[in-house]
């Protein structure tokens, strides 16, 4: 019996039975044991004043550590990027679209919101962004589970809200969407639409039992995007973008990274290409090329 521990919220549970169902296919018992966590308690404050990077993944972590459960499912975008000592990712599974969305009223685009329109999302690095296409609409702050944020834009309170294409898909809310917004105006969180499956280093047996989940691609990509994101010490909030691909290069399949920071005058953008068994040493380079121009 494999215990599978995640968040209670509607989007945590679909995420989680995507995993479970995958471990069933392949032959395993799998128990699901759902775990209060700080983000869910409060859904009030600020993400930034309870604790910002991890408020999300503490309790999954202790009830891993203290063999309550033997696997926590997390989006990895949620997950800090400090490993964490006798804890491993033991599957990466394939990724759904990385892209962020826009759900607007009246069916409208970025580009066809009036000038002043109201656009609720938390999240800096989304906000920054969207500065950055100089619309003239205003960003505002807003905080809740995917349900929350589009009841925003039905009782008229923002025009728009921004959201994970990923979540969405799993929700099965894709009907919603009103844009794709193309990673050319807006790069995803690093590890955005990505799973991550998160085991006792030393439990072999789960280990063994995960490795079929494992999508190598997805983790390269993550990989390069998630130390991008650590060798910028940014945490969960700050207004880091970055997305990597895995694409065909002259010599045979390479790593693309893109980066997006960012700043007071606006966001850089920079691009690099890495070996695809190497994404820590593309996603620290592409961070110091970041830095170094600022
Ligand atoms: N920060 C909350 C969160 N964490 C993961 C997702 C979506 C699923 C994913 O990115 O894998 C969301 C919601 C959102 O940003 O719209």
């Amino acid at each position: 019996m494999i215990r599978l521990g995640t968040r209670r919220s509607a989007l945590a549970n679909a995420q989680a039975t995507l995993v479970a169902d995958a471990l069933r296919n392949l032959g395993h018992e799998v128990e699901v044991i759902p775990i209060a966590t700080t983000g869910d308690a409060d859904k009030v404050s600020p993400v930034e004043q309870i604790g910002g990077t991890g408020i999300y993944v503490s309790s999954l972590r202790d009830a891993l550590l203290a063999d309550e459960i033997d696997i926590a499912v997390h989006s990895l975008k949620d997950l800090p990027t400090a490993p964490i000592d006798g804890l491993t990712i033991g599957a990466i599974p394939v990724r759904e679209d990385p892209r962020d969305v826009l759900v607007a009223r009246d069916g409208l685009t970025l580009g066809e919101l009036p000038r002043g329109a109201l656009i609720g999302t938390g999240a800096p690095r989304r906000a920054a962004q969207i500065d950055a296409l100089g619309l003239g609409v205003e960003c505002t702050g807003v905080r809740g589970n995917v349900d929350t944020r589009i009841g925003l834009v039905t009782s008229g309170k923002v025009d728009a809200v921004v959201l994970a294409r990923a979540g969405l898909a799993r929700l099965g809310r894709l009907a919603e969407v009103t844009e794709t917004l193309d990673p050319i105006q807006v790069l995803p969180s690093p590890g955005q639409g990505a799973l991550g499956v998160e085991c006792r280093a030393g439990d072999t047996a789960i280990l063994a039992a995960l490795a079929p989940l494992e999508d190598p691609a997805t983790r390269a990509a993550v990989t390069a995007e998630r130390q991008l994101l650590a060798t910028l010490e940014a945490g969960c909030t700050a207004p880091v973008g970055a997305l990597a691909e895995v694409v065909e290069g002259e010599d045979g399949p390479e790593l693309w990274l893109r980066g997006a920071l960012g700043q007071d005058d606006g966001v850089r953008r920079l691009s690099a290409n890495g070996a695809v068994d190497d994404p820590v040493v593309l996603g620290k380079a592409l961070a110091y090329e970041l830095l170094e121009r600022t």
